[in-house]
């Protein structure tokens, strides 16, 4: 396959063949808000289970250059993506900013990378998941999602209480059609970066009705077939404390999405619904433990860890020839 061009932090311009930087754990982040504390925070947690593989940062261009040097400074490599829109429609999200996360499809180019891990910046890795990367080639990996929170209060499963994690305590009525395939939750995913799939799911997304989960819906749809479930475990959804706590066991929980009401620790104010539980109280805290260490600090980092980052920072785009040169 075609080598990718990339440009080196000393202007070279090389060749890096694709698939040739293996891989690597990716996430997104877009405006001039405080999600960059998310990302900082995953990038410690990563470096605290001594994960074998950088984390890469598909941003937008709207990422100020002062968030862009602190990623940097924590050992992230950045790659700046060009936002994606769904067609123009009448649409109401379920939260209205979830139309930038359809920029996450960008995530697919990064063919000089063989298998990457998608976390959203709200996710904190507390165990090792590097063996994830070792499962089978040619699925799409990801957590089923729950229909129970009131963000779900427009679809035909919340309004008669249908739910996935819980799929013999409302059966889903023969008149509502078929059952609907299983759903997975698009804050936390194993894939391959892939150049006609990056097409397809541009050229297909074209004339797709947007839905209120945004690219959520579109990749459950868009991956259907290759669907595989995989534990909560690594990728606990809050709300499945309240919700379906029989379904979670928290001691062996290895990935937390602080996706709740309220739940962003770096925003957490405690006052929201739920927000009062030990549990979460405790998850916030775990978060801020990581965020909070210095000896997590890229710069205080292994050497591997340091040539891990140098030789994927070879892959960055000429905003890394610039940032150097500013
Ligand atoms: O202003 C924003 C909103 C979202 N995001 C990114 O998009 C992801 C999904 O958004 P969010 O976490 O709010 O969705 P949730 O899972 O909480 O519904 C975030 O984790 C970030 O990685 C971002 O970078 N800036
Ligand atoms: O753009 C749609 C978003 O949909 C998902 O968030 C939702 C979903 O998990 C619901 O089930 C919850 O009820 C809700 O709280 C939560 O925000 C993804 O986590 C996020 O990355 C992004 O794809």
């Amino acid at each position: 396959m075609a080598p990718t061009q990339i440009a080196t932090a000393d202007g070279l311009s090389v060749k890096v063949a694709e698939g040739s930087l293996g891989r690597a754990f990716v996430t997104f982040l877009a405006g001039n808000g405080d999600y960059w504390k998310g990302v900082v925070g995953l990038a410690k947690g990563l470096r605290k289970v001594n994960s074998a593989y950088p984390l890469v940062v598909a941003m937008l261009p709207d990422v100020p250059e002062e968030h862009r040097e602190i990623l940097i400074n924590q050992g992230c490599v950045l790659r700046e993506i060009v936002p994606v829109y769904p067609p123009q429609n009448q649409t109401q999200f379920a939260m209205a900013y979830y139309v930038i996360n359809y920029s996450k499809l960008r995530i697919w180019e990064f063919v000089e990378y063989t298998k990457m891990i998608y976390l959203d910046g709200d996710i904190q890795v507390f165990e090792n998941i590097d063996h994830l990367f070792d499962m089978p080639d040619n699925y799409f990996y990801a957590v089923k999602d729950c229909f129970c929170e009131p963000s779900w209060k427009h679809t035909k499963q919340y309004q008669i209480g249908y739910c996935q994690q819980c799929p013999d305590k409302v059966h889903w009525p023969s008149d509502f059609g078929p059952k609907p395939p299983l759903y997975f939750n698009a804050g936390f995913f194993v894939y391959e970066p892939n150049l006609d799939t990056y097409n397809d799911l541009l050229q297909t997304l074209k004339i797709t009705t947007p839905t209120s989960f945004a690219e959520q819906d579109y990749l459950n749809m868009y991956f259907k077939d290759k669907y595989k479930p995989i534990p909560n475990i690594y990728n606990l959804v809050l709300a499945m404390l309240w919700r379906h706590p029989v379904n979670v066991d928290l001691d062996k929980v290895k990935v937390v999405h602080y996706c709740a009401f309220g739940s962003k620790p770096w925003r957490y104010t405690g006052k929201e619904e739920n927000m009062q539980r030990e549990d979460i109280k405790m998850l916030v805290k775990k978060w801020w433990d990581i965020y909070d260490d210095e000896t997590l600090d890229y710069n205080n980092a292994s050497n591997v860890d340091k040539l891990k980052v140098a030789i994927n920072e070879a892959s960055g785009v000429d905003f890394i020839l610039a940032s150097h040169a500013a």
